[in-house]
C-alpha cells in the first residue's frame, strides 16, 4: 500500500478532521471561482511574481563550467553495476562501484538517461542539462554530489555520491506520521537547502519526499534536479509541469509563471504530509487532485500545536504575495517561525542536528534502505540502439563533467569563467 493511499485509510485522521475543519481565511471559495470552469486564466496579480533584481540575494547567476581535463576520461567502463536502486521517467538509477584510477573502490550511484526518451521531448533536453549543470555549480552539503558526467552514443550518465540512507519517503512511509520534532529536524535542513539553491537562482519546484534523500547519518540530501529551473529569470518564467503534482503549487498548475514561493508551498505540503499522513490535497485523479490544489478546503487535525498548524497555513497560502517566504527575506522568514523556535539554525548549517533515524547501515555498500521492488532486480544497462551524432547541433554536447574535487587531486584544474564553448563538441565528451 502507498503512503498515499494509507492517508484515505487511516479512521484517526477522519476522526481528527471531524474533530476541527479548518477554512483557512486565505482559501475561500471564491478566490479561484472561475478556475475550474475556464473562465479565469490567470492567478490574481502577484507583485512577488518578479523577484526583485536589486536585491542581490536573487540575482540570476551566471552557471560556470568547468573545462576538464581531457585525459581523465571516464565512462561506463569504469564502474560495475552493483544493484538497481531506483527507477525514474528517463532511465534507471544504479548503485555503482569505481574499478579503476581515482576513487577505485568507491560506491556511487549512477543515473542513467536515455538520449531517445530525452529528445522527444525538446524541453526535457535543457531540463537535463540543467540538472548537470544544476549539480556542477550547487555545491552543497545538503545537496547530492555530482562526481562525473558522461555519454555514450545513446545515453547519457550521472555519477552522484551514493545515498545510502534511502528516500525520506520511505521512512514517512515505515512511520506513518512523524512527530513534531522529527519533522522540525528535516523540515529545517529542506529550508537551509532551498535557501541555498534560490540565492544562486535556482528554483527546486519538485519538491516530494521521493526526490529528499538520506546520506549514512541520517542527514538530507536534495537530488533529482530534472526539474529545477535554472534562473530566477522574471522574462523566462516556467510553463511546464509533470510527474506527481501532489505537492506542487497552484501557480505552477495553473501555468502562468512562478517563483521561488513555490518551493515554500511544496515545504508546506510536505510538512503536512509528515504531521498527518498524506499530503493536503489529493484525490483519485489527477484532474481533481488539481481542482483541490486550486480550490480545495485546508484541513488540520486538532492534534497539530498551535505552532505547527499556524506554519503549515502560512505557507499553503494560495495568494502568492502572503505565503511565508515569499518576501525578500526568503528562508528567514520560515526560519523565525516559532514551530522552529528549539533549533539553533547555526547548528542546522553545520549538519550537527542528531538525526532522529540513523539509517542502519553496514557498509558502504549497503542498499537495504532501498525498496527490494528494485534491488531484487539483476542490474543490466541495456544495450542501446540508438545514436545520436555527435556532430552539429548535439543537444548533449558539453555534458561531460569530471568534479573539481576529482581533477584537484591530480593538480590539472582548468577553471573557466564564463563559459567556453569549443567548435568541436565532441573534443570534450571523454566518452562516447
Ligand atoms: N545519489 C543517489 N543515491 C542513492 N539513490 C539514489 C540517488 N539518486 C537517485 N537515487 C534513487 O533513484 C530514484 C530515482 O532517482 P531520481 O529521482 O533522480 O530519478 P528520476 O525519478 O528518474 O528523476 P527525473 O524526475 O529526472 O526523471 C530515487 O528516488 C532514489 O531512490
Amino acid at each position: 500500500m502507498s503512503h498515499h493511499d494509507t492517508f484515505f485509510m487511516d479512521e484517526d485522521y477522519e476522526d481528527a478532521r471531524n474533530e476541527e475543519e479548518m477554512m483557512d481565511e486565505d482559501m475561500d471559495d471564491d478566490e479561484y471561482k472561475g478556475v475550474l470552469d475556464g473562465t479565469v486564466t490567470a492567478p490574481p496579480p502577484s507583485s512577488s511574481y518578479i523577484p526583485n533584481p536589486i536585491d542581490p540575494r536573487f540575482e540570476a547567476v551566471e552557471l560556470t563550467d568547468i573545462v576538464v581535463n581531457p585525459s581523465v576520461k571516464v565512462g561506463p567502463q569504469d564502474f560495475v553495476l552493483l544493484k538497481v536502486l531506483g527507477k525514474g521517467g528517463y532511465g534507471k538509477v544504479f548503485q555503482v562501484k569505481k574499478t579503476t584510477g581515482q576513487d577505485t573502490g568507491k560506491i556511487f550511484a549512477m543515473k542513467v538517461l536515455k538520449k531517445a526518451t530525452i529528445v522527444r521531448n525538446q524541453k526535457d533536453t535543457a531540463h537535463t542539462r540543467a540538472e548537470r549543470n544544476i549539480l556542477e555549480a550547487v555545491k552543497s552539503p545538503f545537496i547530492c554530489d555530482l562526481s562525473y558526467a558522461f555519454q555514450t552514443g545513446g545515453k547519457l550518465y550521472l555519477i552522484l555520491e551514493y545515498l545510502s540512507g534511502g528516500e525520506l519517503f520511505m521512512h514517512l512511509e515505515r512511520e506513518g506520521i512523524f512527530l513534531e520534532d522529527t519533522a522540525a529536524f528535516y523540515l529545517s535542513e529542506i529550508v537551509v537547502s532551498l535557501e541555498h539553491l534560490h540565492e544562486q537562482g535556482i528554483i527546486y519546484r519538485d519538491l516530494k519526499p521521493e526526490n529528499i534523500l538520506l546520506d549514512a547519518k541520517g542527514h538530507v540530501k536534495l537530488t533529482d534536479f530534472g526539474l529545477c529551473k535554472e534562473t530566477l529569470d522574471a522574462e523566462e518564467k516556467t510553463h511546464t509541469f509533470c510527474g506527481t503534482i501532489e505537492y506542487m503549487a497552484p501557480e505552477i498548475l495553473m501555468r502562468c509563471g512562478h517563483d521561488r514561493a513555490v518551493d515554500w508551498w511544496s515545504l508546506g505540503a510536505l510538512m503536512f504530509d509528515m504531521l498527518t499522513g498524506g499530503p493536503p490535497f489529493t484525490a483519485e485523479s489527477r484532474k481533481k487532485t488539481i481542482d483541490k490544489i486550486l480550490k480545495g478546503r485546508l484541513t488540520l487535525p486538532a492534534y497539530l500545536s498551535p505552532e505547527a498548524r499556524d506554519l503549515i497555513k502560512k505557507l499553503l497560502k494560495r495568494h502568492v504575495e502572503t505565503r511565508l517566504g515569499a518576501g525578500a527575506d526568503d528562508a528567514n522568514e520560515i526560519k523565525a517561525h516559532l514551530f522552529f523556535r528549539h533549533l539553533d539554525w547555526d547548528v542546522v548549517y553545520a549538519r550537527e542536528i542528531e538525526p532522529p533515524f540513523k539509517p542502519d547501515i553496514q557498509n558502504d555498500e549497503d542498499a537495504s534502505l532501498f525498496d527490494t521492488k528494485f534491488t531484487k532486480m539483476t542490474p543490466v544497462d541495456s544495450p542501446c540502439d540508438a545514436t545520436f551524432s555527435l556532430a552539429e547541433n548535439n543537444p548533449f554536447a558539453g555534458f561531460t563533467y569530471v568534479a573539481p574535487s576529482v581533477l584537484e587531486q591530480q593538480n590539472n584544474i582548468i577553471m573557466s569563467k564564463p563559459r567556453v564553448r569549443r567548435s568541436n563538441p565532441t573534443s570534450d565528451d571523454a566518452m562516447q
